[in-house]
């Protein structure tokens, strides 16, 4: 598979800007002037040249906005290029985001025949690997369902296994084993590592550094939509896990960060580097003064997991927080709840008023040790589902 000069340009007005991290969410939301003017024509990607030989499989690492999808997108044709070139040399097998690819309305087994066909397959090559893909997905028993019906874990599961099962040249993965349990985690990886031995090629996007480590061969870094670096797995995580210090040192200083700056955060202090999960998450935030700013302020303090999800958006208008801008403030939050799972989290504080006056991304991070908050059971599959840990008790006999 080679690729020359590839670029895609999207356009605000038509399709419009599609915010992607949670501080240009905000932003959008807010309509600050700072987001209007920043975007209205710009590369998600641009100048991509990329050459994968067979049997390589490929990890596409980068932050949040950095073109991966659309790197993808172009490569399995969902979406056109704005410029470049692009030679498969093979039939290119895909699983993108969660609910494309397969229709709502047809069954289980229609789907697999559908999409089958899509990929050019013949009716006995598809009758060929049926058992299998069944098998590998675990859904036999809703087969004849509509998929519409199915939980996103049995959609997920399904949509892998016929990407994976059916034989094409070239496999593209976007994300998904972030959605499944941690058992069809390993054996999704497995069943991949297995499609690269085959001879075959597998591009593979996430975010999760360890699986990227567990799966691929060479991996490449995108950088604001340009390829900035290609080779190891190894190498291209370390430029990966180097741009969140830099972008983070960079967002230290005030001038940097988006937001008017009529007033700005001096500062995000956790109580501790590392919490248990249940226990109270304390920080304090300060912010400095304006005695010229009129009226009141709000802050938001946004908890992130590893993946770039807001998991906790303490907006301090929803508890009667407002601020005068006339002295310094310490203002002081206290997350209770929700038990967050053990991993890496950061934090977002925003200082507002009508507009976003500042907006600090990665303005702290903290750690939440692998403890259990649970009296009893210890093992990892009675909690390997769900966002964040539930406070919950039974009762009956
Ligand atoms: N249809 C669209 N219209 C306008 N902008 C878009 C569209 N699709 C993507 N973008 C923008 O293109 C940029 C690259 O997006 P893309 O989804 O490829 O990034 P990514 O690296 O996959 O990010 P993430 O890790 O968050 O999934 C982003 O700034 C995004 O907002």
């Amino acid at each position: 598979m080679s690729v020359r000069g590839l670029g895609k340009t999207y356009r605000i007005g038509s399709a419009g800007h599609r915010p992607t991290t949670a501080v240009e969410a905000i932003m959008a939301r807010l309509r600050s002037p700072w987001a209007k003017s920043r975007f209205t024509e710009f590369d998600a990607l641009d100048g991509v040249d990329l050459d994968v030989p067979w049997g390589e499989a490929l990890g596409i690492v980068g932050r949040n906005g950095a073109g991966k999808s659309t790197l993808l997108k172009l490569l399995t044709r969902v979406t056109a290029p704005t410029r470049g070139r692009i030679e498969l040399h093979g039939r290119m097998g895909s699983l993108l985001e969660v609910g494309t690819g397969f229709s709502g309305e047809l069954t289980g087994r229609e789907n697999i025949y559908l999409n089958g066909a899509i990929l050019g397959m013949t009716r006995k090559e598809i009758r060929s690997s049926f058992d299998e893909i069944v098998d590998f997905s675990g859904v036999a028993k809703f087969l004849d369902t509509p998929v519409k019906r199915y939980s996103s874990g049995m959609y997920v599961r399904l949509a892998f296994s016929v990407a994976a099962h059916l034989r094409t040249e070239i496999l593209a993965i976007d994300e998904v084993l972030a959605v499944g349990d941690a058992e069809f985690q390993r054996k999704s990886l497995a069943k991949m590592r297995d499609v690269a031995k085959d001879g075959r090629t597998v591009l593979y996007v996430s975010h999760l550094v360890q699986t990227v480590t567990a799966l691929c061969t060479s991996a490449v870094y995108l950088d604001r939509g340009r390829l900035t670096y290609a080779g190891s797995v190894d190498g291209a995580l370390d430029v990966y896990r180097r741009s969140f210090e830099q972008f983070a040192m960079e967002q230290q200083d005030p001038e940097r960060r988006p937001g008017t700056g009529t007033l700005r955060a001096s500062s995000l202090i956790p109580a501790s580097d590392v919490f248990d999960p249940a226990e109270s998450k304390r920080f304090v935030l300060g912010v400095g003064s304006n005695p010229d700013l009129v009226g009141s302020y709000f802050v938001s303090i946004h908890v992130n997991d590893a993946s770039g999800a807001v998991v906790a958006q303490c907006d301090s208008r929803a508890v009667g927080g407002w601020y005068e801008a006339s002295k310094e403030q310490e203002i002081q939050l206290t997350l209770r709840a929700p038990w967050l799972k053990p991993g890496r989290y950061t934090v977002d504080a925003f200082v507002c008023q009508t507009g976003v006056l500042d907006a600090w991304e990665g303005a702290s991070a903290f750690e939440v040790l692998p403890a259990t908050p649970y009296p009893e059971m210890t093992l990892d599959e009675a909690t390997a589902q769900g966002v964040v840990l539930a406070d919950y008790d039974y009762e009956g006999r």
